[in-house]
């Protein structure tokens, strides 16, 4: 049945209307739509993430707010120190699985079961195994000692409850290697198939147990833990063909089963004699029979359900090409590419709706917005449609340009990964084709890719990790005003060049650096018109992931001969390192690490729409949390009596305050820090009502290099210690939160909805699945009574949107907020993402 219908049908068994009837009953169980994606919140192409459980490790320090998939236990570690990063995989699988919340009793694996809130603390049975290996302690110590819940070394690590050991183990990279050496040369790897829809809590055992029940005769079943996926091994072609007749489309859990192809990895490929021209025969032979799923056994998965038009049975092709990859929207006209994306907002919304139905405490009224979604066919409020970029091709002023092999394995590209890492695809295509990359940054693509390919060193590898030249990034600055002609009005560029200087001596090194520096000079020079050149650093990152801490040092190389086309009228010196973007007429200056929306002519379009429905005056004090260079806040400063802005990077704070200056703005403080950490003492600090509960506001992580007090005593300003009731207070307080894609910290949102003085929040999202995780917590009407203990940690596994389900029932008694309305805006043309303002209001 369609979603839709689905529904009205439920909800119309559920509610005739009258207030009786609108008592909540039972939990609503609906089918669940595809996810869909708004941009990662990274200021990058999107790329396919390496995913190796190293890869993470290396990523887990460098979290400025890009969304990367990370390995469940990985995440977890980085959850126990930094508490700002959730797990996207847990978020892939809500946004699919949004009903998968699994109550788990007795067993207890620490790296399946964490949730944000408990991460940060002592584990409170100390009896709890350490299944997995910490990687703090590993890397550069960890602080938590003893009570820390991950083995610190191989002889603390104890094996998990399905028999298995933490795979970055000695012990676990034995077997791993041994699995896949037996199964590599045994008959059955090629009769292999990946099972999907497996309800996320199964074991392997509980896998077996029922292919066991259901007379499936097999050699091997593997299923990845808090997956849909498992594998399946068959000794001969007929065990799989019965299996297949027994399993395809069996339901199970309120979805079907369905027997897949998987899709080896590279090496696998190779090891086992798979040419390509054999799989583009197996794609032949596939179409022909219909099947239309096929998964990487590393379990990165292309799920494909065949609703994707546009990429079906792609991946049984060797590689995907660069724009199917990059911008997979590109064929359709942009007016198809707009409808495509409101249809898919429109799903995410009722969703919305259905999971804070499905939350409301039984015996409670439900709030008068969701029983009015009935009449607005599921929609939890108005819904405004999606505003078009003003630029549609090349409005990307940030691009990540890997560095590495074409797909012939031979020749050196420097463009964008085909897939992912761990669909076993490392190949790198030429961007030329990607719509959304501007000709200034093409232009400087193919002079480095020339230059690359004489170089001595080598590029980097990331099946062994290793090598010299790894990505480029090429950061844009554009003129004042609105962009048609986009490719003319780069004023500024910046490139920046990772590399991975282990084992090359410095001076070999430098001696590249300057040939490079001169290729790209000559480039920017020769071009017609001539490119403009800003600055150009290095990078030097020695992690698995191409991914970079934000404090990763930098280092700036001088241009000889280029100032008369920095086109800045300022000192070197003082460009070296920076260059500077417009958001209408306002003008910012962007660090090389800092975020910065990538199309800034829709940022514009972005901005002023939060700012009208933030219902900004001179009363109102205006939080801009996660404000990066300041931009939200500056574009509306002129607006209200303040801005507070809260940024945890560091350099990104330092570019909003010389924005403030820039643009003459003196209405406005940006603080360091992590929101979760300081937005209580904040509002403390500005609001004439503190919060309702003192406790509510503290700052729950422990995770806070400086203490609770001096964190308050670096908020007051000098004015204010000398004049204590001199600060500012405010009566009309606003937030317009703009998260990274793992949404908002759990207490950040328990600090906005207990601060009774907060009436509207304005939420800017590009991940549509924090963003339904985070309403829960504004919106979902609470029970008067006592406030439910949170149980502690092992006990629950399940998706983001449970977590927060289960979150709210631990808050005090408070006033929900309610969706307003919500508006796309597409900052992304070609590609999946977009951009969703929402508004809340109580
Ligand atoms: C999507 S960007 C938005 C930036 C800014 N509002 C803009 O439009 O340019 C998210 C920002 O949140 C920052 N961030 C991520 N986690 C944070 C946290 N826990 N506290 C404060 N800032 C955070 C990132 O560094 C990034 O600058």
């Amino acid at each position: 049945m369609h979603q839709l219908e689905s529904f009205c049908a439920i909800a119309s068994q559920n509610n005739t209307g009258t207030a009786e009837d609108r008592v909540v009953e039972e939990p609503l169980k609906v089918p669940v739509g595809e996810p869909m994606g708004f941009e990662p919140k990274s200021a990058v192409v999107e790329l396919p993430v390496p995913l190796k459980p190293e890869d993470a490790v290396s990523t887990a320090a460098g979290v400025d707010g890009k969304g990367k998939a990370l390995p469940p236990e990985d995440l977890l570690q980085q959850a126990a120190v930094s508490p700002v990063v959730a797990d996207e995989s847990q978020s892939v699988e809500s946004a699919a699985d949004d009903d998968e919340v699994v109550k788990v009793d007795e067993v207890v694996d620490s790296a399946a079961k964490d949730d944000g809130d408990v991460a940060d603390k002592p584990p409170a049975n100390p009896a709890i195994a350490k299944t997995s290996l910490c990687s703090y302690f590993r890397k550069k110590g960890c602080n938590h000692g003893e009570n820390c819940k991950f083995a610190h070394g191989e002889s603390e690590l104890q094996q998990r409850p399905d028999g298995s050991w933490d795979p970055t183990s000695e012990r676990g990279k034995k077997k791993e290697d041994k699995v896949s050496t037996e199964e590599q040369s045994s008959e059955e790897s090629r009769y292999r198939k990946c099972l999907v829809n497996i309800p996320m809590n199964w074991s392997q055992q509980k896998l077996k147990s029922f292919l066991d029940e259901k007379g499936v005769t097999y050699s091997s079943a593997q299923k990845r833990k808090s997956m849909k996926v498992g594998f399946l091994g068959f000794r001969n072609q007929e065990e799989l063909t019965k299996s297949a007749e027994i399993l395809d489309g069996m339901p199970v859990a309120n979805k079907r089963l369905k027997l897949a192809d998987v899709l080896p990895r590279e090496w696998e490929r190779k090891a086992i004699g798979v040419t390509e021209a054999a799989l583009a025969g197996d794609k032949e032979e596939k179409d022909n029979d219909g099947a239309d799923t096929v998964m990487a056994e590393d379990g990165s998965g292309n799920e494909n359900d065949g609703k994707e038009d546009d990429n079906e049975n792609k991946a049984l092709e060797p590689y995907r090409s660069v724009t199917q990859v990059v911008t997979p929207l590109a064929h359709l006209s942009y007016e198809d590419q707009l409808a495509k994306k409101k249809e898919e907002i429109i799903q995410v919304l009722k969703r919305l709706a259905r999971n804070i139905r499905k939350g409301c405490p039984s015996g409670m009224l439900l709030p008068d917005w969701l029983a009015a979604a009935k009449d607005r066919e599921g929609l939890p409020c108005e819904f405004e449609g999606i505003l078009p970029s003003p630029v549609v091709d090349g409005y990307r002023n940030k691009c990540e340009f890997a560095i590495g092999l074409g797909p012939d394995g031979k020749q050196r590209v420097v463009g964008f990964q085909l897939g992912s890492f761990r669909e076993g695809i490392n190949a790198i295509a030429e961007p030329g084709e990607c719509r959304n990359v501007s000709s200034v940054a093409l232009n400087f693509v193919a002079a480095f890719q020339t230059f690359i390919r004489a170089s001595k060193l080598p590029v980097w590898d990331k099946k062994d990790n290793t090598g010299f030249w790894r990505m480029l990034t090429i950061r844009e600055g554009r003129e004042p005003g609105s962009a048609d002609e986009i490719g003319k009005e780069i004023a500024e560029v910046m490139l920046i060049v990772q590399v991975c200087p282990t084992g090359v001596p410095e001076d070999r090194a430098t001696e590249e650096y300057s040939k490079m520096a001169e290729v790209l000079i000559e480039a920017a020079t020769t071009a017609t018109p001539q490119l403009p050149l800003t600055a150009l650093l290095v990078q030097e990152h020695v992690g698995v992931s191409n991914s970079a801490p934000a404090d990763c040092p930098l280092r700036a190389l001088p241009l000889p001969g280029l100032d008369e086309i920095r086109n800045t009228g300022k000192p070197v010196d003082e460009v070296l390192g920076h260059i500077h973007d417009y958001i209408g007429l306002s003008k910012f200056r962007i660090s090389p690490t800092a975020f910065f929306q990538v199309n800034s002519a829709g940022a514009e379009k972005l901005y002023s729409l939060a700012g009208v429905w933030a219902g900004l005056g001179p009363d109102t004090l205006l939080f801009d949390v996660c404000c990066g260079t300041g931009a939200i806040g500056l574009t509306l400063a002129k607006r209200v009596g303040m801005v507070v802005g809260i940024e945890m990077n560091a350099s990104a704070v330092a570019d909003a305050q010389l924005n403030a200056d820039l643009n003459g703005i003196t209405n406005c403080r940006f603080i360091a820090g992590k929101a979760e950490d300081v937005i209580g003492n904040l509002l403390r600090e500005y609001a004439i009502d503190g919060p309702v509960s003192q406790k509510a506001s503290e700052p729950e992580t422990g995770k806070s290099e400086a203490s609770n007090e001096e964190q308050v005593s670096t908020l007051v300003s000098p004015a204010n210690q000398q004049n204590g009731d001199s600060r500012p207070r405010f009566n009309n307080i606003v937030a317009i939160v703009d998260p990274p894609r793992v949404g908002l910290h759990h207490v950040v949102l328990r600090t906005l909805r207990l601060h009774k003085q907060l009436r509207r929040l304005v939420y800017i999202s590009c991940n549509p699945d924090s963003l339904l995780a985070n309403a829960v917590e504004l919106c979902m009407p609470i029970k008067e009574g006592p406030v439910e203990k949170q149980k502690q940690r092992g006990g629950f596994r399940g998706s983001n949107l449970g977590h927060a389900r289960r979150r709210v029932k631990t808050l005090p008694p408070s006033e929900p907020f309610r969706p307003v309305k919500a508006c796309a805006v597409d900052l992304f043309p070609h590609t999946k993402h977009c951009e969703m303002v929402m508004l809340f209001e109580r």
